[in-house]
């Protein structure tokens, strides 16, 4: 599909037509896909302000939002970027409501993302585990390269934009202190960090560690969109014995109230969340008895 899409744009650019950006582009190859399937009755995508009611004639019953080009800043180097999408089924057979895409993510039936790299990596799971594919070209075909895929159980990696640490809360600061200096005497784990939530994703999901992007005093929510991209990646660590967590709850819980809501995440290896959690609920604590 997306190398459809980029056959298209090309066409477009030597007839000389307006071109769009590709994260506009790769939308309307979404929509298009998804309507024209027939299966879907209601879809939310980063693009678009409104969520897509699928007319009666086309509709089926399952939800779909999908961040149609994740890691746009990174467009212009040729640095990997990638789709993230989860799925939904409906409520109840009635006329399809917008509550229908602002259920929990633990609700959610499937989920997955979609890696444009060295490689077209799918990354996917239907609730039972999460497997990896890769795009043979030659066949048009993804393969399964990466059965039942597990996270490593403890991390050597920490992902996260330093950039902003000087508006972190203290926890995370805290954190990230101890990934640097750790208190065990532990060797400090690696910082690696793409600034494309899908490839810092997949990396952690295949050598272990954590992918953060926390509240800040500038952005009290964090950056990263519930329903497309939070609630998908949480689904897949979850399914992979990985962890996911808001700085307050498991982030599969959250029931958002508006489709393009945020929320500060920190998902990865089990026992690196566990130590994250347990910052948060001492500085709980802290808060309680001052
Ligand atoms: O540049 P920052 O603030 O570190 O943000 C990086 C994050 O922003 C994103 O690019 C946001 O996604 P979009 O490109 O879909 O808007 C994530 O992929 C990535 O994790
Ligand atoms: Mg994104
Ligand atoms: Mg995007």
């Amino acid at each position: 599909m997306f190398t459809s899409t980029l056959i298209d744009l090309a066409l477009r650019f030597l007839k000389g037509e307006e071109q769009k950006k590709l994260d506009v582009l790769s939308n309307e190859v979404f929509i298009k896909a998804l309507v024209s399937s027939g299966r879907t009755c209601i879809l939310v995508s980063e693009e678009d302000e409104e969520a897509t009611f699928v007319e009666p004639s086309k509709r089926g019953k399952y939800c779909v939002v999908f961040d149609p080009l994740d890691g746009s800043s990174n467009i212009d180097c040729g640095v990997s970027i990638g789709t993230i999408f989860g799925i939904y089924m409906m409520k109840d057979g009635g006329e399809p409501t917008i509550e229908d895409v602002l259920q929990p993510g633990k609700n959610m039936l499937a989920a997955g993302y979609c890696m444009y790299g060295s490689s077209c990596t799918l990354v996917l799971s239907t609730g039972t585990g999460v497997n990896g594919f890769t795009l043979d070209p030659s066949l048009g075909e993804f393969i399964l390269t990466h059965p039942n895929i597990k996270i490593p159980k403890k991390g050597k990696i920490y992902s996260v934009n330093e950039g902003n640490a000087k508006n972190w809360d203290g926890p995370t600061l805290k954190y990230v202190e101890r990934c640097k200096f750790p208190e065990d005497g532990s060797p400090s784990k690696s910082l690696r960090y793409i600034g494309s939530m899908v490839a810092d994703v997949h990396r952690t999901l295949l050598y272990g560690g954590v992918f953060l992007y926390p509240a800040d005093k500038k952005s009290p929510d964090g950056k990263l969109r519930v329903l497309y991209e939070v609630f998908p990646m949480s689904f897949l660590m979850e399914q992979a014995g990985g962890q996911a967590f808001t700085g307050k709850h498991r982030a599969l819980d959250l029931i958002p109230k508006t489709i393009h809501e945020r929320s500060p995440i920190f998902l990865g290896s089990s026992d690196d969340i566990e130590e994250i959690k347990a910052l948060y609920a001492a500085e709980e604590q802290k808060n309680l008895a001052s």
